[in-house]
This record gives structure tokens, C-alpha cells and sequence, in this order.
């Protein structure tokens, strides 16, 4: 069987942050691929460089941040190109959906107008025919009364549907990738699962590619067909998820799956505990930035930077990943 072509290629992205002589390798050299239909969630504690990962693809970081590597969306290189190109390319071919709706959304403009507005700057439609179109859009993404609440402001919507309106602005002119930021953290838990489902099937019905960054194992459990577990800037574990729950092999992986969440479990279980703190590296890491907080960690551990490599059916970057090479 030939594999499907990625939508998205990116391969050894790194982002700096620089701050006056202050340095902070956000991104450490993470390469993935997402192909259509498929949902990659990335997954790790706070500051491991998800959000930095997710802007740098977006070209949405401030300029304090150097990025280096490659960002491919289908044939074309992102990384590079001006602000202007990026601009024309956001919203019509990579779209982005962050945590927090009400602070997305413009106060001041009715929601049918704000689903309108990408549909006459990228595909050049006319008021009429931008806004019939956003109705449709609004009743695809699950809002009922589509017609009345198109007239609506964001203050008349609540939380859920105003992720749904974020949705619909995202969705408008038919991306081929989708980054998602934590989309559901700021719902209520029964809000969060229908949010998760919508875009389960919008992604299965447009061919989409979903890039899903995420705390909540539950949710990749629920949602991602891949998985990438970050730690410290860099891809500790990575592969398909049920094999990658499964078998988890780096010992970060094991200690946040903790009480392992499989699929179909509680779809609010959060990472594990574990002592310590993410560390905030200056340049590249040269060792293995988990090795401070890990109870397997050996002496070599300390000296080496271990490299993401085949274990079993998915890759893993540890020195002395659990079950052997
Ligand atoms: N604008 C910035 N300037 C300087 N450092 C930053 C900036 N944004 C992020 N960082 C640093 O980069 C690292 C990665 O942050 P990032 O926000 O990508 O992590 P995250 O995994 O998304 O965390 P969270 O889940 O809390 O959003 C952290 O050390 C963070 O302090």
C-alpha cells in the first residue's frame, strides 16, 4: 500500500525566542507529518513548545522568535516567506483555533459577518453571496437558528457556540490544515466533547489535516489517529496513538499516561503528576532534558542527547527506552 502523501511536512523546526542576551530554545529540532483526513495531536506539559510549534506553522510568532527548518504545506515552503504571502495563505489554506472563543471573536461584529469575512477577502465573494454562504457555514458547524443567530454578536453566544463560530471562520474557505490550540480547555466538559466530535468529522468529511495540541491524554485517546509527546522543546515519543498508548516506551511518556488513559476512558483525564519542572534550555539540548526528573536515568543519560529513532512500531528518543531497542 503507497502512503498518503502529508498535507503537512515539517521537519527539524526549531524556534528561539531571544530577549536581549536572554535565549529560550522553545522548539528543538521536531519533524512530522500529517496527511488529510488525519488528526496529529501534540501533547506535553506547560512549556514544552507546543503553542511555539503550532504558531511557527501559522507564521503567528512575535518578532522575538527565530525559526529554523522547513514547514511544507503540500508543495510549498512556509518558512521564509513574507508576512504578506503568509497573510494571504491564513485563513484560506492553514487556519488556527485558539482556547479562548470570546477572545477571538470581534465584540463589535455581528458573527455572520465575522464567518462572511474570510469568504470575500480569500475567495473574493460578494456581501450577498459571503453572507448566504456564512449561514450555511453556521449550521454546518451545529448552531441552530443559523439565520438569526447569524445577526447575533459574540455576548449573545455561549462559550461552546462561540468555538463553534471560531470553527466556521476557520473552516470558510475549506483549509488544508487546521492547528488547534487547545480548543476545548476553556469549556465545560460536556461542551468539550461535542466540540472534539465536530471536528472529528469535519476533518473526516473535508479531508482535512488537524494539528490538535492538547494537555488532556482523554482527548488524544478520543481524537488523534497520531501522537507526538513533547518534552522540554523536543519529540520525546511519537507514532500512532493506540499502538503508542499501548506500549509506551520513554519514560516521560509513562510517568504522564500514569493511570493510562485508553480509548474510550475518561475524557477528562489529565497528565500525571511528576515531580520537577520542564526546564527552559538556552540552545540546542546536549543531553537528555528529562534525565533531572527521571528514575531510570543513567549516567550516560547526562552526557548524550539521545535522537528520535525506531522502538517497536513507533519512534522514541531515550538512551534506555523501556523494553529495549
Ligand atoms: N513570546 C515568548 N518569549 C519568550 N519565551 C517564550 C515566548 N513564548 C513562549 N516562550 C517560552 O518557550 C517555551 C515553550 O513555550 P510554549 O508556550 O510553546 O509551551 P506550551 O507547551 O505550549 O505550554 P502551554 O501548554 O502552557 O501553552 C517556554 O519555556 C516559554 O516560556
Amino acid at each position: 500500500m503507497t502512503p498518503t502523501p502529508s498535507v503537512l511536512q515539517v521537519d527539524d523546526l526549531g524556534v528561539d525566542f531571544v530577549q536581549g542576551d536572554r535565549r529560550t530554545r522553545a522548539v528543538d529540532g521536531v519533524s512530522f507529518a500529517v496527511a488529510p483526513g488525519q488528526v496529529l495531536a501534540l501533547v506535553g506539559e506547560s512549556g514544552c513548545g507546543k503553542s511555539a510549534t503550532a504558531t511557527a506553522l501559522a507564521g503567528l510568532l512575535p518578532v522575538s522568535a527565530h525559526v529554523s527548518g522547513s514547514i511544507r504545506l503540500d508543495d510549498r515552503e512556509l518558512h521564509g516567506l513574507g508576512e504578506r504571502e503568509l497573510a494571504r495563505l491564513r485563513g484560506r489554506d492553514m487556519s488556527m483555533i485558539f482556547q479562548d472563543p470570546t477572545s477571538s471573536l470581534n465584540p463589535v461584529l455581528s458573527v455572520g459577518r465575522q464567518v462572511a469575512e474570510p469568504l470575500r477577502r480569500h475567495a473574493g465573494l460578494s456581501r450577498r453571496e459571503a453572507r448566504r454562504r456564512a449561514v450555511e457555514l453556521i449550521d454546518e458547524v451545529g448552531i441552530a437558528d443559523p439565520v438569526r443567530r447569524a445577526r447575533e454578536y459574540p455576548h449573545q453566544l455561549s462559550g461552546g457556540m462561540c468555538q463553534r463560530v471560531m470553527i466556521a471562520i476557520a473552516i470558510a474557505c475549506n483549509p488544508r490544515v487546521l492547528v488547534a490550540d487547545e480548543p476545548t480547555t476553556a469549556l465545560d466538559a460536556t461542551v468539550q466533547a461535542t466540540i472534539l466530535e465536530l471536528l472529528r468529522r469535519l476533518v473526516a468529511e473535508r479531508g482535512m489535516a488537524l494539528l490538535l495540541i492538547t494537555h488532556d491524554l482523554g482527548v488524544v485517546a478520543d481524537v488523534a489517529d497520531r501522537v507526538i509527546v513533547m518534552y522540554a522543546g523536543r519529540s520525546v515519543e511519537q507514532g500512532a496513538v493506540a499502538e503508542l498508548f499501548a506500549h509506551p516506551r520513554h519514560p516521560y511518556t509513562r510517568a504522564l499516561l500514569g493511570a493510562t488513559p485508553t480509548p474510550g476512558d475518561d475524557k477528562r483525564a489529565r497528565l500525571a503528576e511528576i515531580p520537577g519542572m520542564v526546564p527552559a534550555l538556552a540552545g540546542p539540548a546536549r543531553d537528555c532534558t528529562f534525565a533531572a526528573r527521571c528514575r531510570h536515568a543513567q549516567a550516560d543519560c547526562r552526557r548524550l542527547r539521545p535522537e528520535l529513532a525506531p522502538a517497536g512500531r513507533h519512534e522514541v528518543s531515550c538512551l534506555h527506552p523501556e523494553g529495549g531497542r
